[in-house]
C-alpha cells in the first residue's frame, strides 16, 4: 500500500465495496487470493524486474527471457506450486517467451490429438521440461489457409517411417513462437502422403535439436525470423523459420487420435469430424478472449488513474484546475473501454465454460456443439482482440503526451498485444467463418430447423423481423429486455439481408464473395449480441457485496448503449429503432457516465494489479506520477553522460563550421 495516496479522494467517493468487486472480477475469493499471492511473489523478485526491458538489445532481451523462464520454473518447483499457481506466476512475469507455446500449444496439441499411448510417452517429458515444444503450422506461403500448407510427410513402409520434407521455399515453416532458438521439438503440420495419395494436413511430433548440445538435427534448418514491431514487446519471442530436407521420424510420431496410418501404410480415419484437427486453435482462441480482458483492463487502469491525477485548464481565478477525468469527452472515450473490459471478462468466463462443456461432449462422441464452439471462439477472439488493440491505442491518447513515453507502459502493451488480431487466425478470416455459419443457419430457418445455443434467437425470426422498439424515454433503455430485443433484431435483420442479397447472385459462393464486407458487419453484430447477452445474464445472477451489482448493472448498460450509439447506422438502417430512440439511448449514456465517474478509480482498483504488473509510471496505485516520470527519464542510457556520444564526431564540427561561416560574413 502506498504511503501517500494521491488518489485517496477518488477512492473515498466509490459507492461500492471494492474488495467484493475484486471477487466478482476474479471469479471467486480463492481466485483473488491466489492471483494476489502470485503477483506479489513476482513483483518482489529482482530477477523478474522489467522496467529496463525496452532499453535492451534483441539479444539481451532474449537472454533475459530465457533467464526469467528458467527462474520461474525454479520457483515453481521449489515452492511446489499447483498448475493454477504456476500459470498465474508465468502470467505475472509478463514477458512473451517459448514457454507460452510449450504450455499453450505444444502440450494441448498432444493432449487433443495424441493417442493415450502417445500422451503417455510425450507428456511427462514436456511436463518436466526434458523437451521443449512449439506449434509449427504456419508457413511462409500460407497461414490462414491451413489446407494450403505444403510441407509433406510421406510414409515409407520399408522403414516404417515418415519422411518430412519442405519441397518449396514457401513451404518453410514461418512464425512459430519458440521455434527460432529454444524448442527441441515441434508439432509440425504437414500433408500426409501414403500409398501415393495425399490425405491432407495432419500433425506430427518432430525432434528439431539435439538434447545434448542444442544443435539442429541433420536435415533441419532453423533460425529466428527477425525483429518485430516496437521495442521490447514481442521481440522477447523467438518466432522461427524451419526447413526439412527429407527428415525421417518413426511412424508412431504421427498424432494418431483422429486418424492412423497402419504398419502397411493404410490410412484409417476414425469416425470423427476432421475439424477436430483444429482443436488446439479453438482452445487457444478461447484463452485469447480471457487475455483480451486482461490487456484491456491494464490499459484502462493506467488511463483512469492518470486521468484522475492529470489536471488541465479551468482555473482563471487561481482556483484548482480540472481533473481531465471530469471532461465529458474524456469520460465518453474512456468509460466504454472500462465497461468493455468487464464485458470481455464475463464473456471470457462463459466461453471457458462453453469450451469445457463441448470438450466433455466430444469425449462422449457427441459432436453436435462443435460448430457452436467454432463460431463463438472464432468470433469472440476476433471482436475482443480488435477492440482491445484499438482501445490500448486510445488509452495512450487519453494520457496525452506522457502516454507516448515507454515508461507509461502503453507503447509496449500495444506492441505486444496488436498481433493478437492476426495470430491464431486473422480476425477478418475468423469473422467470415462466423458469417458462413450465420448464412447456413438463416438458410435452415425456412425448413423449420430450430437454431440452438447462441443462434437460438434466430428462431424468433417472425417476431424479430418486424418488431418495433417500445422505448419512449431515456430511462426505458435501462430495461435489459429493450436492449436485448434491439440487439437481436439488428443482428438477425443484418444476417437475413445478407442472405437475401447472396441468394440473388449467380451462385452461393459468388454471392458470399461479393457480399463479404456486409457479412463481416453481420458477424460483428451477432458477436456483440453474445457479449451483451452474457453481460446481462451475469448481472441477473446473485452478486454479493455492497453496491457491486449496481455498478456492474451500470457498466453493462454503458457497454450496450455505447455499442448501440457507435453502430447507430445499423440499428436505424434495419429499422429496429427510430432516430428518436437512438437519441434517447445517447442521452441515457451521458447519465450513466455521470454515475460511473465517482466510482471510476475504484472500478480499476478492483482489477487488483500490482504496480509491477502494470509497469506504468502513469498508472501507479498511489497516483504519485510526476516524481516517478522525472526519475524515470534519468534512467535512460542517453542520460548516462551529460555530453552525448557522437558530440565530437558530429555535433561539434557542425556547430564550429557554422560559427566559422558566420564569422566570415
Ligand atoms: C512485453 C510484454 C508486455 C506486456 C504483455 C502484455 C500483455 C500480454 C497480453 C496478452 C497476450 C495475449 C494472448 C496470449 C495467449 C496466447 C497467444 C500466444 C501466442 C500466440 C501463438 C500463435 C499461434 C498461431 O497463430 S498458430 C496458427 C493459427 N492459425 C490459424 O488460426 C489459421 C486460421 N485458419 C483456419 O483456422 C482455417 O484454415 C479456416 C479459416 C477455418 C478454414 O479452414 P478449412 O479450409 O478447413 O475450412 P472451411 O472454411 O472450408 O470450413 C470447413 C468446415 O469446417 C468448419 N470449421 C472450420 N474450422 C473449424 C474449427 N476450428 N472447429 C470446428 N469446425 C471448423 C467450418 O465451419 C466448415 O463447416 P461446414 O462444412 O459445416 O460449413
Ligand atoms: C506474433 C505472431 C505469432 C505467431 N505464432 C505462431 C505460432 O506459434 N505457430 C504458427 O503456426 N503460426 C504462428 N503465427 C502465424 C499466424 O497464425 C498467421 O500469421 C495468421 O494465421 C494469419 O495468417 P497469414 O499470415 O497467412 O495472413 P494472410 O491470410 O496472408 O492475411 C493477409 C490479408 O489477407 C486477408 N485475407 C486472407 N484470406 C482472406 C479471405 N479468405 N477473405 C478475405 N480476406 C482474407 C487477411 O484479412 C489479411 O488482411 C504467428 C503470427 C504472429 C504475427
Amino acid at each position: 500500500m502506498a504511503e501517500v495516496d494521491h488518489l485517496a479522494a477518488e477512492r473515498a467517493t466509490a459507492r461500492f465495496d471494492v474488495e467484493e468487486m475484486k471477487v466478482a472480477w476474479a471469479g471467486s475469493r480463492h481466485a483473488v487470493h491466489v492471483a494476489d499471492r502470485m503477483a506479489r511473489l513476482v513483483a518482489s523478485d529482482p530477477v523478474f524486474r522489467k522496467d529496463n526491458r525496452t532499453m535492451l538489445s534483441r539479444k539481451e532481451l532474449f537472454k533475459d527471457t530465457l533467464r526469467k523462464a528458467a527462474h520461474a520454473w525454479k520457483r515453481i518447483v521449489e515452492l511446489r506450486l499447483t498448475e493454477e499457481e504456476a500459470d498465474l506466476l508465468r502470467q505475472y512475469v509478463d514477458q512473451p517467451g517459448y514457454v507460452d507455446l510449450h504450455w499453450g500449444m505444444f502440450v494441448p496439441a498432444i493432449k487433443g490429438q495424441g493417442t493415450e499411448e502417445q500422451q503417455h510417452k510425450w507428456l511427462p517429458l514436456a511436463y518436466k521440461f526434458q523437451i521443449i515444444g512449439c506449434y509449427a503450422q504456419t508457413e511462409l506461403g500460407h497461414g490462414s489457409n491451413v489446407q494450403g500448407l505444403e510441407t509433406t510427410a510421406t510414409f515409407d513402409p520399408k522403414t516404417d517411417e515418415f519422411v518430412i520434407h519442405s519441397p518449396t521455399l514457401t513451404s518453410s515453416k514461418w512464425w512459430p513462437g519458440g521455434l527460432g532458438k529454444a524448442s527441441t521439438h515441434a508439432v509440425v503440420y504437414a500433408r500426409l502422403i501414403t500409398e501415393g495419395k495425399d490425405y491432407g494436413i495432419h500433425g506430427f511430433i518432430v525432434q528439431l535439436r539435439s538434447l545434448e548440445d542444442h544443435s539442429p538435427l541433420p536435415g533441419v534448418t532453423l533460425g529466428d525470423i527477425g525483429g518485430k514491431f516496437g521495442s521490447g514487446a514481442y521481440n522477447s519471442m523467438d518466432n522461427g523459420v524451419l526447413r526439412f530436407d527429407h527428415v525421417r521420424i518413426p511412424r508412431d510420431q504421427m498424432l494418431m487420435r483422429l486418424s492412423q496410418v497402419t504398419r502397411e501404410g493404410k490410412y484409417v480415419h476414425s469416425n470423427v469430424p476432421k475439424q477436430l484437427l483444429y482443436g488446439t486453435m479453438v482452445y487457444v482462441r478461447q484463452s485469447i478472449v480471457a487475455d483480451a480482458s486482461k490487456a484491456l483492463s491494464r490499459a484502462v487502469c493506467i488511463a483512469v488513474r492518470y486521468s484522475a491525477v492529470r489536471k488541465q485548464f479551468g482555473s482563471q481565478d487561481g482556483g484548482p484546475e480540472t481533473q481531465v477525468l471530469n471532461y465529458k469527452t474524456q469520460q465518453s472515450r474512456l468509460f466504454p473501454l472500462l465497461a468493455s473490459a468487464y464485458a470481455f471478462r464475463f464473456v471470457g468466463d462463459w466461453l471457458n465454460w462453453l469450451y469445457t462443456d463441448v470438450t466433455q461432449k466430444l469425449e462422449a462422441k457427441d459432436f453436435s456443439t462443435l460448430q457452436e464452439a467454432h463460431a463463438c471462439t472464432a468470433g469472440l477472439k476476433a471482436v475482443t482482440t480488435s477492440v482491445t488493440a484499438d482501445a490500448i491505442e486510445e488509452c495512450r491518447k487519453l494520457c496525452g503526451g506522457h502516454g507516448y513515453l515507454n515508461s507509461s507502459g502503453l507503447p509496449e502493451l500495444f506492441a505486444v498485444y496488436v498481433p493478437a488480431c492476426t495470430y491464431e487466425g486473422d480476425n477478418v478470416v475468423l469473422l467470415l467463418q462466423v458469417a458462413r455459419i450465420l448464412m447456413k443457419t438463416v438458410s435452415q430457418l425456412a425448413s423449420g430447423k430450430q437454431p440452438v445455443g447462441t443462434m437460438a434467437y434466430m428462431g424468433k425470426v417472425q417476431y424479430l423481423m418486424q418488431c418495433k422498439s417500445a422505448v419512449s424515454s431515456a430511462e426505458d433503455w435501462l430495461n435489459p429486455d429493450a436492449i436485448q430485443e434491439a440487439f437481436e433484431a439488428r443482428a438477425l435483420r443484418m444476417a437475413v439481408n445478407c442472405a437475401q442479397n447472396i441468394s440473388q447472385a449467380a451462385s452461393q459462393e459468388e454471392g458470399f464473395y461479393e457480399r463479404s464486407p456486409d457479412l463481416l458487419e453481420a458477424a460483428v453484430a451477432h458477436i456483440q449480441l453474445i457479449i451483451v447477452t452474457k453481460f446481462i445474464e451475469k448481472v441477473h445472477q446473485e452478486i454479493p457485496g455492497h453496491g457491486v451489482k449496481e455498478q456492474l448493472q451500470a457498466l453493462c448498460n454503458v457497454y450496450a448503449l455505447y455499442i448501440l450509439h457507435k453502430h447507430l447506422g445499423d440499428f436505424l438502417a434495419t429499422g429496429c429503432i427510430t432516430p428518436r430512440q437512438g437519441a434517447l439511448a445517447n442521452e441515457q449514456l451521458g447519465k450513466l457516465y455521470a454515475q460511473v465517474r465517482p466510482n471510476a478509480v475504484a472500478l480499476v482498483d478492483a482489477f487488483n494489479y500490482t504496480d509491477h504488473y502494470l509497469g506504468s509510471v502513469l498508472g501507479r496505485y498511489d497516483g504519485d506520477v510526476y516524481p516517478a516520470l522525472y526519475e524515470e527519464a534519468w534512467k535512460d542510457p542517453l542520460n548516462e553522460t551529460v555530453v552525448p556520444e557522437g558530440y565530437h564526431e558530429y555535433l561539434r564540427p557542425l556547430i564550429k563550421q557554422q560559427q566559422l561561416k558566420l564569422s566570415r560574413l
